[in-house]
């Protein structure tokens, strides 16, 4: 480092009571003379010590985005679920892993149990998150391989066939599309009414094709990370290219690319920035390899059409909610680890249930499961389908259901 020049010397005034007032006035002329020399000495001094200062805030503010930089190469997300002797027990989110891992001395004596932690490819836990930081890991869910499969589907069997054909073939079978000479399609887009299992299509593909899920929700992405939304779509398909072959899953598309409004608020300019990011990172897809990518609505009438170009979501997927074959087969899923009784005939359910999803379906079963355990039974009767009906009719009543089912 180099060391700041010394600073001139104070001009000493030398007055002899002897002097004659010519001479005293000749002596404070040249102190006059010296002390300006020092002052102008000074001043370029304090002008370059500045400058000098601009350059160390440059240097700080450079530091502090490669901190930054540094903090957001992706972490995983875990809990510390046990401080011990022997170091820390973490629990991935997502898959649930648990592993004994090593921590740094100084993060530990901050670490309780139950805090949520960023931990790296090989567990160590790097850091603990903040309330902020925490918010901003909760747009992106990393799962090594998720557990549905096709048959915890009910129904869907058209939508199974499409997204097998347009993400799974395309995984698997890379060379035959490349033999044949034609392009996979790039991205796939599931729309249509919530809870009809849409999620789960894309859980079922990364499962069968033993690819990482990489989960993020658009809406998430633009209401809490305001300013950072374009960054996490690169760190997104950054991830993915190192954890190919990965399944990316944008959940609510719509957040980030519903047609382009009049208005110009800042909030706007921050969902097409983040857009045009996706669609970047869409357009230079070819050359990345093993990852698929997709995208689901509940809101297609909204979206900007220019998502559904070729070579970007170009295969659409409408995903209704069930008919009764496809209830029956919900039913029959969420119903199957349940103590049934003999009374329970899941087909007269199945016709009661038009016009629900297969989540609000799946809650009827737990519903009657709750209203077994109210009664202190461990089997689950008719009785208690007919209450979790009513109990649901009656939430619609209430405006919380679909109309159709009230
Ligand atoms: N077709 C189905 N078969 C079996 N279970 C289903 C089906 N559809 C929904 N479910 C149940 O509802 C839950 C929610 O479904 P999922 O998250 O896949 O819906 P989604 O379409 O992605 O919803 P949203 O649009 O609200 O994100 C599932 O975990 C499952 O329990």
């Amino acid at each position: 480092m180099s060391r700041s020049p010394s600073l001139p010397d104070r001009p000493r005034l030398d007055l002899d009571p002897e002097m004659t007032p010519d001479e005293r006035l000749e002596a404070l002329r040249e102190h006059f003379v010296k002390l300006s020399t020092v002052h102008r000495e000074l001043e370029s001094q304090l002008e370059a010590a500045r400058g000098r200062q601009a350059d160390l805030t440059d240097d700080v503010d450079q530091l502090e985005r490669e901190n930054e930089m540094l903090k957001t190469s992706s972490l995983y997300i875990a809990t510390a679920e046990e401080v011990t002797e022997d170091g820390v027990i973490v629990k991935q989110h997502g898959n649930n892993q648990e592993v004994l891992t090593e921590v740094a001395p100084s993060i530990r004596e901050n670490l309780d149990a139950g805090d949520r932690v960023a931990i790296n490819d090989s567990f160590s836990v790097k850091q603990i998150l903040e309330a902020e930081t925490d918010a901003r890991a909760q747009a992106m869910e990393v799962t090594g391989s998720p557990e549905v499969t096709y048959e915890d589907i009910g129904g869907l069997e058209e939508q199974i066939r499409e997204v097998r054909e347009a993400v799974e073939e395309p995984l698997i079978n890379a060379d035959q599309f490349r033999e044949v000479g034609i392009e996979p399609p790039s991205g796939v887009l599931l729309h249509g009414p919530p809870g009809t299992g849409k999620t789960m299509l894309a859980k079922a593909v990364a499962n069968e094709t033993d690819a990482t899920f990489i989960k993020m929700a658009g809406s998430e992405l633009v209401r809490k990370f305001i300013g950072e939304g374009s960054r996490l779509v690169r760190d997104l398909f950054e991830l993915a290219s190192e954890r190919e072959p990965a399944v990316i899953f944008i959940d609510e598309i719509d957040a980030i690319a519903a047609k382009r409004t009049e208005s110009k608020t800042s909030g706007d300019a921050e969902v097409q920035r983040t857009m045009m990011q996706l669609l970047s990172e869409m357009d230079g897809f070819d050359e990345r390899g093993e990852i698929r990518i997709i995208a689901a609505t509940n809101r297609f009438d909204m979206l900007d059409r220019a998502i559904l170009r070729p070579g970007r979501f170009d295969r659409l997927i409408e995903v209704p909610n069930p008919e009764f074959d496809g209830r029956q087969r919900i039913l029959e899923i969420h119903t199957q680890e349940m103590n049934l009784a003999d009374d329970v005939d899941l087909a007269p359910i199945a016709q009661q249930t038009d016009g629900l999803s297969g989540a609000e379906i799946a809650s009827v079963a737990t519903e009657a499961g709750m209203f077994a355990i109210r009664d202190e039974r461990t089997e689950v009767r008719k009785v208690d389908f007919d209450d979790a009906l009513e109990k649901i009719e009656d939430e619609a009543e209430d405006g919380s259901l679909p109309v159709a089912f009230a």
